[in-house]
């Protein structure tokens, strides 16, 4: 019998896609998110009468019993906790209320009714591990008896080339546990696992996790193979990044080349704001970027006009919706045959019609990736 799991702020529902790609057999029997096209989203791709729209702050234990859940999927806000977010307020912040709420108001009620979840997979921001919500969170966990098991990770540790840093906490109630801690260290051998003690002293430093998954991970894509296919070169792109865009921003922007085994963290505000809200792709490989940065910045320095045009070359585009859908794991890779990649479940994913662009970047930015997930539930259940 599948078990019944219960996804929270669900938005596109990279946790349901990575629960259909583990090897649980499990149904989301109740998905929430507020965000109405979120909501349009995750009902073209999984089904009506799954997600409800609603605030995740007047949910009660009554309404959750009924659903007689086995496992939680929660990936609240991260805003609270982004080091992007010079003002994040940690729990004081009314973005953290819904999460709170859940943890401290309705899981007790749960656990006292016995209609608690055995399982739990929570999803965040690295930066939550400093946040006074952890503390709270870790506290309530503990007296309600459930053993943790929290990690630091990163697609590129999963061979995958984007850097995406996040918190993951596992909790199952007692008497389960996690057999060793060992577990994630004896994982196979091309991937570099991380455990970090519940208690907040030992965490490692992120970029050192980084570098070092680099130098360790299982052999990372390049960027082109999970790119489309290109357009005759003699048309502009569709997502070429507009030259009023380059001229004032260009120099903040993280270029890379489709050869490259990297890419940065891509978030809500991408194509929207230029530093640190994703990689550019330069498609022509044969020009060394910085060169071509120092005569266009020199132009613009003498006051020319149309020092811009001195960036056309380079071929600057941002990755398009289906080019991330592919980095975050909704998708295959390009050149995936079905025989080589079996595993990976090829289902499409759909956007309503009417989405704009914008928002299907945004709600992307908001959202997991699949295949880091997905082996975090297989791990959860081993
Ligand atoms: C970090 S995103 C999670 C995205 C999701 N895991 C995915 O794969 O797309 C947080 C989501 O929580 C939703 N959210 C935030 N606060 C909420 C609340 N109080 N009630 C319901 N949904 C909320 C947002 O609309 C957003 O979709």
């Amino acid at each position: 019998m599948p078990i019944r799991v219960l996804e929270f702020y669900s938005g596109i529902g990279g946790l349901h896609r990575a629960l259909s790609q583990s090897n649980v057999e499990g149904e989301v029997v109740c998905a929430y998110d507020w965000d109405q096209c979120a909501c349009r989203v995750y009902t073209t791709n999984y089904g009506a009468n799954i997600v409800k729209k609603v605030d995740i702050c007047t949910l009660q234990a009554s309404d959750l019993a009924v659903h007689q859940a086995d496992l939680w999927l929660l990936s609240p806000s991260c805003q609270p906790y982004t080091v992007l977010n010079p003002l994040a307020r940690g729990a004081e912040d009314p973005r953290a209320k819904s999460f709170i709420h859940l943890i401290e108001h309705v899981l007790p009620q749960l656990v006292a009714e016995g209609a608690h979840p055995s399982y739990m997979l929570i999803e965040n921001v690295a930066g939550f591990e400093t946040s006074s919500t952890r503390h709270r969170l870790l506290a309530t966990l503990e007296s309600l008896r459930y053993s943790i098991v929290e990690l630091l990770l990163t697609p590129l540790q999963f061979g995958v080339p984007n850097s995406r840093l996040r918190y993951y906490l596992f909790a199952k109630a007692k008497p389960l546990g996690f057999r060793t801690v060992d577990i994630l260290e004896s994982a196979p051998e091309s991937r570099v696992w991380r455990h970090i003690p519940g208690r907040g002293e030992d965490w490692v430093d992120p970029r050192s996790g980084e570098e070092k998954a680099q130098k360790e991970q299982d052999p990372t894509a390049e960027i082109r193979e999970y790119l489309d296919a290109e357009p005759d070169n003699s048309l502009v792109h569709p997502n070429a990044v507009p030259d009023p865009v380059l001229e004032k921003w260009g120099r903040l922007f993280d270029i890379v080349l489709p050869s490259a085994r990297r890419s940065c963290c891509f978030t809500r505000g991408y194509a929207k704001m230029a530093e640190r809200s994703g990689s550019v792709l330069q498609m022509n490989e044969e020009l060394d970027t910085t060169t071509v940065f120092d005569r266009f910045l020199a132009a613009q320095r003498r006051g020319e006009k149309d020092a811009v045009r001195i960036l056309a070359p380079l071929r600057l585009r941002y990755f398009s919706p289906t080019e991330l859908l592919r980095l975050f794991c909704f998708l295959p890779l390009v050149t995936a045959s079905p025989v080589a990649d079996a595993s990976i479940n090829h289902e499409d994913f759909g956007w309503p019609t009417d989405l704009s662009v914008k928002t299907q970047y945004r709600l992307i930015g908001n959202s997991v990736n699949v295949r880091v997930v997905t082996e975090l539930i297989n791990y959860l259940f081993e």
